[in-house]
């Protein structure tokens, strides 16, 4: 977003516990002209950069701690990452809460992908017979993906329960049936040359409806990082989804 957006964002400093403390930003992103950006290995050091945002695409284990600093600390997070469970999400909103501070927690930046979880949530009310195959690239460490979770929980909110197929299916396979969440199934593929993918399949009588979201480049997730950046200092709350502020 920084290099898409020059004139609007100012990129400050960077934080990666095991990056090399020797080399700035500028040099680890091969950025031009942006030698001096500091990159810190440190968290309590990233105070230094003054940043009032602070975007994280780190990791499962790292995130719950980077977002409770940037609440107390008042810096407004804006957050990638995938993997935080349902809990550690609402003792972060309530963090925000008692900091009065806002904040955006993104399953999925990609516009694609938003319409997407609001066409299955909407389709789901008519067809409650559904499973979800997220397909990513191999180095993704968390499954089942972000998003997939996110649109189970958003059909969840709407949709008329039920066990999609038999509810303790003969497996012969273990797990081939994927993972269930609230009677739905989700399928995680991991292969090399897949960037993020989803399917939302529906099934009725002698009808299928299948929604398909493809992101092809992670440019894909830029324009919805830069609209978070831009309007996450208006937030008064720790918000769940870039809908909230598009
Ligand atoms: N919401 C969205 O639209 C998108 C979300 N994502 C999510 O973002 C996250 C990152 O994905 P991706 O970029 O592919 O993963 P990568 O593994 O490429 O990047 C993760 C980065 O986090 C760094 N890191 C590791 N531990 C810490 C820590 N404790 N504090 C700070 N940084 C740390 C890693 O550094 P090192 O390598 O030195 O360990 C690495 O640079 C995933 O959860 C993914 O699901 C990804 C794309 C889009
Ligand atoms: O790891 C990724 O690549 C992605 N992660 C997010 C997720 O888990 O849903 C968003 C997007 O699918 C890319």
């Amino acid at each position: 977003m920084v290099l898409a957006h020059p004139d609007e964002f100012e990129l400050v400093g960077g934080f990666d516990p095991s990056g090399a403390a020797d080399q700035s930003l500028g040099q680890q992103l091969q950025l031009q002209a942006a030698e001096a950006i500091p990159a810190f290995t440190d968290r309590q050091a990233t105070l230094q950069a003054k940043a009032d945002v602070w975007v994280d695409f780190t990791t499962p284990d790292a995130v719950f701690d980077n977002v409770k600093f940037c609440l107390t600390q008042h810096i407004y997070p804006v957050v990638g990452t995938t993997g935080l469970s349902d809990d550690a999400t609402k003792t972060l909103v309530t963090l925000a809460q008692q900091e009065k501070m806002g904040g955006l927690i993104v399953p999925n930046f990609a516009l694609s992908a938003v319409l997407m979880m609001k066409f299955a949530q909407e389709a789901v009310k008519y067809f409650p017979d559904v499973e979800i195959i997220e397909l990513h690239h191999d180095d993704k460490q968390d499954a089942p993906s972000g998003t997939a979770l996110r649109t189970a929980e958003m059909m969840a909110e709407v949709r008329h329960p039920k066990q999609q197929g038999p509810a303790d299916p003969k497996e012969y396979l273990a797990g081939v049936r994927g993972g269930d969440y609230q009677g739905m199934r989700i399928h995680s593929v991991r292969l090399p040359g897949l960037i993020a993918h989803q399917q939302v399949q529906f099934g009725g009588v002698g009808e299928g409806l299948t929604i398909r979201q493809d992101s092809y480049d992670r440019a894909s997730f830029m324009t919805g990082v830069a609209v978070a950046i831009r309007k996450v200092k208006a937030q008064t709350q720790l918000l769940i989804g870039l809908e909230n502020v598009l």
